[in-house]
């Protein structure tokens, strides 16, 4: 399927119009790679579209530190799609520890609005 029909789907998926979704990163992540603690940068808009290719993976997402500290994590199979919006884009940090095969990941952001 062409880049376009997978926007469309992740699209459908967040519940935005698919020129919202104006920047994609395809990511390969070779065994045993890493992606660390970071939330995505605030010049990205409020919803971030991730598809799962590949080895299926974790992600991880912590907030706060010390005893209050909280942890999530969820199993991202092949060919899944998961959202970044609300709390989980802005106030969880996220996290993807070593992939164990080769993995890929297509994420799918929208833009921060100028007078936000
Ligand atoms: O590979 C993924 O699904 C997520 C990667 C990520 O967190 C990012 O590119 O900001
Ligand atoms: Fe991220």
């Amino acid at each position: 399927m062409a880049l376009c029909g997978v926007r469309e789907r992740c699209a459908a998926l967040a519940g935005v119009d698919p020129e919202a979704l104006a920047q994609t990163l395809v990511t390969r992540y070779p065994p045993d790679s890493v992606i660390g603690w970071h939330r995505d940068a605030p010049a990205f808009g409020p919803t971030v579209v991730g598809l799962s290719l590949g080895s299926a993976c974790l992600l991880r997402f912590q907030r706060s530190t010390g005893e209050n500290r909280r942890v999530y994590e969820l199993e991202l199979s092949p060919r899944s799609g998961y959202v970044l919006t609300g709390a989980a884009r802005s106030a969880w940090q996220h996290s993807i520890p070593p992939v164990p095969a080769l993995r890929y990941s297509l994420t799918f952001r929208t833009l921060r609005s100028p007078r936000s």
